[in-house]
């Protein structure tokens, strides 16, 4: 897909650039408790020490389960509109790694709309984990990464990130309520200057400063 990135003041409808989009409240409560299901499954299996029997029968149990949802995919790039709390909505892809509705590897940040920008809240557990007991560098860059480039999008319109900075400032615990905040400095064009923040127990942990590009609809 080639993404013209000329400057627009209107978010782009991805079916112009052939992406199928579904409304956010028409999933089936069936696959939002399926994906919380399998989201506990990853943890359950990263940290289980149960005897090789049950493992075996816990694999072959989920190869089967694979198998029959595996016959009805969804188009690679299906975005979801999502609510963000004052009447106004974004949209994503389905299966975006910090954010996506039916990711079950996602924490499913899920973002709001402040007067000053963006925020969540989420709290991470060991699938997370990059030093003992803490959230990884890269998953930290990660939630930064979705929080700045969603209040770019929702405040100007959809773009990609050209370049992204962070400082870790202290250690990010796990099984902690993480606040993650983000919000635009200025826009130039088509260049948007954007910066978001996490607090673990109302101190500042890690703090980014990035770079969007936004996009438009090709003719
Ligand atoms: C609903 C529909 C779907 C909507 C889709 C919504 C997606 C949301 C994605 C969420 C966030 C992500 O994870 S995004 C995924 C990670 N990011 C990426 O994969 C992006 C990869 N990079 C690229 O594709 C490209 O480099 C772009 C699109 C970012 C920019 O390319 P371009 O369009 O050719 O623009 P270019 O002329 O190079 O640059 C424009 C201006 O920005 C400056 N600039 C560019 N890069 C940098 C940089 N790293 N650091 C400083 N400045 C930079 C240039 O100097 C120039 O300034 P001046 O001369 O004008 O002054």
């Amino acid at each position: 897909m080639t993404v013209n990135t000329q400057p627009t003041t209107e978010t782009p409808d991805p079916r112009a650039f052939g992406l199928p989009l579904v409304e956010g409240g028409s999933l089936p409560a069936e696959l939002h408790s399926l994906v919380s299901s399998v989201h506990d499954l990853i943890d359950a299996v990263g940290n289980t020490r149960a005897d090789t029997e049950t493992l075996a029968e816990a694999a072959a149990t989920v190869r089967g389960l694979t198998d029959r949802l595996d016959v009805d995919r969804r188009q690679v790039g299906t975005m979801v509109t999502r609510d963000l709390g004052d009447g106004t909505t974004e949209i994503g892809t389905i299966t975006n790694i910090v954010a996506g509705d039916t990711n079950p590897a996602a924490p499913r940040l899920a973002l709001m709309r402040t007067p000053e920008g963006m925020r969540a809240e989420v709290t991470l557990n060991t699938i997370y984990q990059g030093p003992p007991g803490l959230v990884h560098g890269g998953w930290i860059a990660a939630m930064l990464d979705q929080a700045v480039g969603s209040v770019s999008s929702v405040e100007t319109s959809p773009g990609l990130t050209a370049r992204l900075e962070i400082d870790y400032r202290r250690p990010t615990p796990l099984f902690t309520p993480l606040e993650i905040t983000s919000w635009v400095e200025r826009t130039e064009g088509r260049k948007v200057y954007v910066a978001g923040r996490i607090r673990a127990h109302g101190q500042v942990t890690a703090e980014g400063k990035a770079l969007m590009i936004r996009v438009e609809v090709p003719e």
